[in-house]
């Protein structure tokens, strides 16, 4: 009775701050660990929750995903262990599993509080892999029952993770569980903190002048991910005797009568250095992955020249960058954390050594695989920065150098680069179970997770290449439009021409770390100073003279409006298509496109076609940007024009125009106007699967509709959604473009003479590079 009256006044304890926080408001900006519970707290306790892959609507789905169905794939995999990767998904789940012995620098805090660091390791697998994981924290100390434990468990993965296990149990846990299971084991703390560590150690050398065989190293910390730093250290190529490892305790050194367990004992050695203080005179690297604090100022400046300061302890690093850069503002600084540059941390490389393990079904992860890895990380690094590996820096830029020696965790080509080479390592050392078949395709699956855009963007991209297509770009001084111009150029995409001051052009280039010079990759129109200025004028009078633009108007535009210049470079054939809208508002951009560029032939007004790409679909949206109000002739028009769009990209059309109402249920100007418009469209282009009008949902859903119209003349599910007017287009494709955090490629302007798209002012450099390539596939179908 006591004990419960005391457990129930302790549970009301704990539980206290968490309802007091809840009822709360959101904590200030600065103290950041009301934030993390906050963060934890809300809108739902945890950062995890599980997510089925299969519908489960109705009495069928239910007899097949459960009894009696789910039978079926059970006997095939008794009979065939091999088929569980087709039938379940365990070869994309890993276990993150940890006894809570080291948690982070938090020390053995125990099982049930590590659990927000594995629910953190496990959001870190699917953010930036892909890979859905269990986060298993186990009440086990001892190594044979973790050894137990965990190997009971094959069944279930595809790839264990062990996290913050403590060493020395760590080193033999993962051994001996290698040894027994047929699947990958990977101790993130050894191994992951070992390969992002060797590629930094391998960038700052060589940013320093030195060779790893020659600097001396120091460590802090000889547990875990200590001793797995460097001993991956060693294999590359640094000298065991360079080498002086420090713990709690001060040197290991022979002989010493504190701990030496089997695994320090290779870095223990003769010598009458005892304190870390002594250890670092003259060392080159500091290897801190012990505890915050531990490197003092004083002990900082004895080290060598340009000396390279791994402080890699969390939450607390071994010693914070501002202090360490005023003592030494030589030194090469990295930290574990998000909120410093040079973060050199696990989660840079566990996401991918598994995505690259996984898919080649691996089972181990071994010495070549990782070598893969710190040889891609480190490579990526030396190569320009993307938009959104810029982004997760801030503002500026990073360059490789002191301030960037290793890639952003938000770099996404960390996946494109890491994944393939180590399967690739994995298959040519025989561990690869089901070796990846053809890793072109592959790297457009990886491609395909990273923009969304992809597999779906890759015809288009295809026809372009080659083509020698020129594309002007109205904004060529935006930073957006001049990392689009990089890819359109190492994509071979098209031949990029800018709009824009060529010193802001070249100054911006530089500043953002680009390759490109103009010029030399590319030729700029300068609006203030252009030879063909006369030219230009002369020609855009010839087209909107008899418009209300008087000649001075028409000079002053020339010098002013790049989307003018670029609209008169696409008329005068000096470009073959233009992309523009980055600033501005939409309409004064397609007034201008209309008078210089003009309709296709048979064409009487613009439409705008919008694609979402969510996780599992593309729909296109029309019009989401030009006719307020089209009338059933225009609707018929523009459906005709998006149809031809969208067999550019392969996809065969099936088109439905949306209404409130649903094949008749309500007659109104609206709907009548919508019948009218499934008429013409039938008599213009038969080849178009149609039907209208209809609810929404019965345009996506094949058996929605079928229960109202079974003889509809669409099959399938609709890809082409054509809505009454512009205001139900617009709201409709936002409202899904960010309940299902789509991706818009878009908008598609149809029905211009020659390729033109108005993008809008949110659009990304990525979203530029896809219009960029619509724009030239559209130039070299029309030639
Ligand atoms: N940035 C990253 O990616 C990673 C960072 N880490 C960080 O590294 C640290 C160690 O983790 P891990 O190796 O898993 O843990 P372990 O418990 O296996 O090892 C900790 C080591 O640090 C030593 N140590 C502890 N306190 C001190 C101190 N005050 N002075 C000197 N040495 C000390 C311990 O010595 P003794 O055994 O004698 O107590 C032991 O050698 C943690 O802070 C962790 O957050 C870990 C993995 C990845
Ligand atoms: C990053 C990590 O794994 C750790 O600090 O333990
Ligand atoms: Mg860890």
């Amino acid at each position: 009775m006591n004990d419960r009256v005391e457990n129930s006044a302790l549970q009301n304890e704990v539980r206290r701050p968490a309802e007091d926080r809840a009822k709360s408001d959101r904590p200030a900006n600065g103290d950041l660990d009301a934030q993390a519970l906050f963060y934890h707290l809300h809108p739902k306790p945890g950062k995890l929750a599980i997510q089925p892959t299969k519908t489960l609507g109705n009495q069928r789905d239910l007899a097949l995903a459960y009894s009696p169905g789910v039978a079926a794939p059970c006997r095939e995999i008794a009979k065939n262990p091999q088929t569980v990767a087709d039938y379940t998904s365990r070869q994309n789940l890993v276990a993150v599993l940890s006894n809570g012995t080291a948690v982070l620098g938090l020390g053995n805090i125990g099982p049930l509080a590590s659990k927000p660091v594995m629910e953190g390791k496990a959001v870190l697998f699917k953010k930036f892999a892909d890979i859905d994981v269990f986060d298993i924290e186990i009440d086990a100390q001892e190594i044979d029952r973790i050894v137990d434990v965990v190997a009971a468990l094959e069944p279930t993965f595809g790839g264990i993770n062990l996290e913050d296990i403590k060493a020395p149990e760590c080193f033999e846990v993962e051994e001996r569980l290698r040894e027994r299971m047929g699947i990958p084991v990977f101790h993130d703390d050894q191994h992951g903190t070992a390969i992002i560590v060797a590629a930094a150690v391998r960038n700052a050398l060589e940013l320093a002048g030195k060779r790893i065989e020659d600097v001396r190293i120091v460590s802090s910390g000889a547990g875990a991910a200590a001793i797995a730093c460097l001993n991956l250290l060693v294999a590359l190529g640094a000298k065991v005797e360079n080498i002086v490892c420090t713990d709690i305790d001060g040197v290991v050194y022979e002989g010493r009568p504190a701990r030496i367990d089997r695994w320090m004992a290779v870095y223990a050695k003769q010598t009458d250095l005892r304190t870390l203080e002594e250890a670092i005179d003259g060392a080159d690297v500091f290897l801190g992955l012990s505890a915050g604090g531990v490197l003092k100022p004083e002990y900082l400046k004895k080290m060598a020249a340009k000396p390279l300061v791994l402080a890699l302890a969390n939450p607390t690093p071994e010693i914070m960058p501002a202090l360490a850069r005023e003592v030494r503002p030589d030194a090469m600084i990295c930290t574990g954390r998000s909120d410093f540059p040079n973060q050199v941390n696990n989660v840079i490389c566990f996401p991918y050594i598994f995505r690259g393990a996984l898919d080649c079904a691996a089972t181990s992860i071994n010495e070549e695989m990782k070598v893969a890895a710190v040889d891609a990380i480190a490579a990526l690094a030396r190569e320009e920065v993307s938009e959104v590996a810029a982004k997760a820096y801030g503002s500026e830029t990073p360059l490789f150098g002191p301030e960037y020696l290793i890639p952003s965790p938000f770099d996404p080509r960390l996946i494109l680069k890491i994944a393939p080479a180590v399967a690739k390592a994995a298959e040519r050392t025989g561990v690869a179970a089901r070796p990846i078949e053809d890793h072109g395709a592959y790297l457009d699956r990886l491609n395909r997770f990273v923009f969304r855009t992809g597999l779906i963007m890759k015809p288009i991209f295809q026809m372009g290449r080659g083509s020698g297509k020129r594309v002007i770009f109205a904004e060529g001084e935006d930073e957006r439009v001049l990392r689009a111009t990089q890819v359109v150029l190492e994509e071979e995409i098209g031949v990029p021409i800018l709009v824009g001051r060529p010193s802001v052009i070249a100054s911006r280039l530089e500043r953002y770390g680009l390759r490109i010079r103009p010029k030399t990759d590319f030729e700029v129109v300068n609006p203030e100073d252009d030879p063909r200025y006369r030219d230009y004028v002369d020609h855009y009078f010839s087209k909107v003279g008899r418009k209300g633009i008087n000649p001075d108007t028409a000079r002053a535009l020339v010098r002013t409006s790049n989307t003018v210049i670029a609209a008169v470079a696409v008329s005068r054939g000096e470009a073959d298509a233009m992309i523009c809208g980055l600033e501005g508002n939409y309409s004064p951009h397609i007034r201008n496109i209309s008078q210089i560029l003009g309709f296709a032939d048979g064409v009487s007004k613009f439409a705008a076609l919008s694609m979402l790409i969510t996780q599992s679909d593309t729909k296109f949206f029309l019009d989401t940007y030009v006719q307020r109000h089209p009338s059933a002739e225009d609707l018929a028009e523009m459906t005709v024009l998006a149809a031809a769009e969208i067999r550019r990209f392969g996809i065969t059309p099936k088109a439905a125009l949306v209404s409130h109402s649903n094949f008749g249920t309500d007659d109104t100007e609206e709907t009548r106007k919508l019948r009218r418009a499934l008429k013409l469209i039938q008599e213009r282009a038969p080849n178009i699967e149609i039907d209208g009008e209809m609810h929404g949902d019965s345009a996506l859903s094949e058996s929605v509709r079928q229960r109202v119209m079974p003889t509809s003349h669409l099959k399938g599910d609709a890809n082409l959604l054509i809505f009454p007017n512009l205001d139900a287009a617009n709201i409709t494709m936002n409202v899904v473009k960010v309940m299902t955090d789509a991706l818009h490629v878009g908008p598609i302007l149809l029905g211009v003479r020659q390729p033109a798209h108005i993008l809008t002012p949110s659009v990304t450099s990525r979203g530029i590079v896809n219009m960029a390539a619509i724009a030239v596939a559209e130039a070299v179908q029309k030639a």
